[in-house]
């Protein structure tokens, strides 16, 4: 890939993990009684066919790791475990109480934060709660993430007899002075231990969460993570491009120097050193960062096109509603989003007051509606089509304008009715979605909200 190309392109831009994104959310927020409404009506219209995702954010960790962009409240009290748990339960529950059927769960995710802090007891606790309340589909998948550095034998035998089959762990690097500068001692040693553990216990997707980019990082560190990433065959891995947001509240990115990170050129051979490494190593790129081995259900789920992408990152199962529970959580009833509050206190005190605890969100006109079902085509199958005509919209030829140069630069081909993406242009993705995406177009944000697309 050409770095004149890396440098023209390399511009902020949204990970599109939702559309509208969240800073283009309506300012107005919305009302509690139209997100409950819609979060009514998409349990109506899917509950009994697909039935529903349930995502549960546990964001307590012991250390805090100075690169990460997730929402998080580092702590060494595990006194927080109960009380956190019973409030998730209480949250639960106000949604069935909307609901006039038994929900049925079709996924279960949880994400952190870091999920294994919590005992494996608590962690059973919180599941039968939500289950005492609800039946499972036939194939429901449950997935959780997992510090390798805290998982033990327990957490992996309890969560497996709960029915989870799926987790990924947090490995980032395995360099020493990456680790150091990132303050996340992460032993190859932890992450076998783990693996293997995992793999004994009779999970079937097993995850691997790298990220390039980070301090210090060079391309013999890449080699040498993805060689021993390799010697432990994670069915899956995420290769995470660093996303570097210190402005942003909450987040707590620090502890080194921007001139100690890699330039855009040097990031960009991070990136092809660690594709093509993978690529040989029997990995296929499923989708923007995400990287399967051909047995895995990610990979089948590409090739029948079945793909969704929501805050999780990608998914192979799509339900309509997605209900967020614990702090910061964002929900998704496909008409609308909503955010929970970003403090566990304010989190605590609403959800105690009986209020569902949303601070923001969003509800999506007919165009919105439209531009999300492109944007999530080209992120989850690298084309588009607008063939049919509830996809076209009246700005649908300004966009194309808009890719006139991407076609020149042999990153998009745009034919009729629809484009697609080469497969050299995938890093590229986020900028073709950008060029779709209206309210970005037409409120070109003032100050830095998203990190850099390549
Ligand atoms: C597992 C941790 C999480 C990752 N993403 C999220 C979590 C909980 C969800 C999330 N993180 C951010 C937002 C935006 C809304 C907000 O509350 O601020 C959401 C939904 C903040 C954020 N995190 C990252 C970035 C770049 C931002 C800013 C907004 C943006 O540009 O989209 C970095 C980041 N977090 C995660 C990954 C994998 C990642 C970058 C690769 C995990
Ligand atoms: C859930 C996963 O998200 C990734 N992750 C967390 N923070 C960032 C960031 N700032 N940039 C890129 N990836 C990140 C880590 O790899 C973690 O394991
Ligand atoms: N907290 C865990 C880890 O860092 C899971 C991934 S980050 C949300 O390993
Ligand atoms: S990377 Fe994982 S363990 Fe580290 S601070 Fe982020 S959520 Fe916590």
């Amino acid at each position: 890939m050409g770095s004149n190309l890396i440098q023209k392109y390399n511009i902020a831009g949204p990970r599109y993990t939702s559309y509208p994104t969240v800073p283009f959310w309506d300012e107005k927020g919305i009302d509690y009684k139209d997100w409950i409404s819609t979060v009514k009506q998409a349990f109506r219209e899917s509950n009994t066919t697909e039935g529903i995702s349930v995502y549960i954010h546990l964001p307590f960790c012991e250390n805090l790791c100075t690169f990460c962009g997730c929402h998080k409240r580092i702590t060494k009290q595990h006194g927080v475990e109960e009380p956190y748990v019973e409030t998730v339960l209480k949250e639960w529950n106000l949604y069935c109480n909307e609901f006039d059927t038994k929900p049925r769960i079709k996924e279960i995710h949880l994400g952190g934060g870091t999920p294994t802090f919590f005992s494996a007891t608590n962690l059973e606790r919180l599941i039968n709660g939500i289950l005492a309340k609800s039946e499972k589909c036939d194939d429901f998948e449950f997935s959780f993430e997992a510090h390798p550095n805290n998982t033990t034998k327990e957490h992996l035998q309890t969560l497996y007899n709960l029915g989870f089959r799926r987790n990924s762990f947090g490995v980032q690097d395995y360099d020493l002075k990456v680790q150091k500068t990132i303050n996340r001692i992460q032993p190859f040693e932890k992450v076998e231990e783990a693996t293997r553990l995992s793999r004994e216990i009779g999970y079937n997707s097993i995850s691997h969460d790298l990220v390039f980019g980070l301090p210090h990082q060079t391309k013999e560190s890449i080699i040498d993570t993805i060689t021993k990433t390799k010697e432990l065959k994670p069915d899956r891995i995420a290769f995470y491009s660093y996303a570097h947001v210190p402005w942003i509240k909450g987040v707590g990115q620090r502890g080194y120097d921007e001139k100690d990170l890699p330039t855009a050129d040097e990031k960009r051979v991070l990136y092809e050193t660690g594709k093509q490494l993978l690529g040989e190593l029997g990995y296929v790129e499923i989708g923007m960062d995400h990287f399967a081995l051909p047995t895995d259900s990610m990979h089948k789920a590409m090739e029948t096109k079945s793909l969704h992408r929501n805050f999780m990152g990608y998914t192979a199962g799509k339900t309509q509603l997605m209900v967020g529970l614990g702090m910061s959580s964002i929900s998704d009833s496909w008409y609308s989003f909503a955010q929970n509050v970003k403090t566990v206190e304010e989190y605590t005190e609403l959800v105690n007051r009986g209020v569902i605890p949303i601070f923001r969100g969003h509800l999506l006109n007919k165009e919105d509606l439209v531009i999300r079902k492109h944007i999530l085509e080209i992120m989850c199958h690298f084309e588009t089509s607008w063939e049919k005509e509830e996809m076209k919209f009246p700005e649908l030829n300004d966009c194309l304008e808009k890719l006139k140069e991407m076609e020149q630069d042999g990153l998009v081909i745009i034919s009729e009715n629809g484009l697609k993406l080469p497969e050299h242009a995938r890093p590229f993705v986020r900028n073709v979605c950008m060029a779709f995406d209206l309210r970005l177009i037409r409120n070109k944000p003032s100050t830095r909200i998203f990190s850099m697309t390549i």
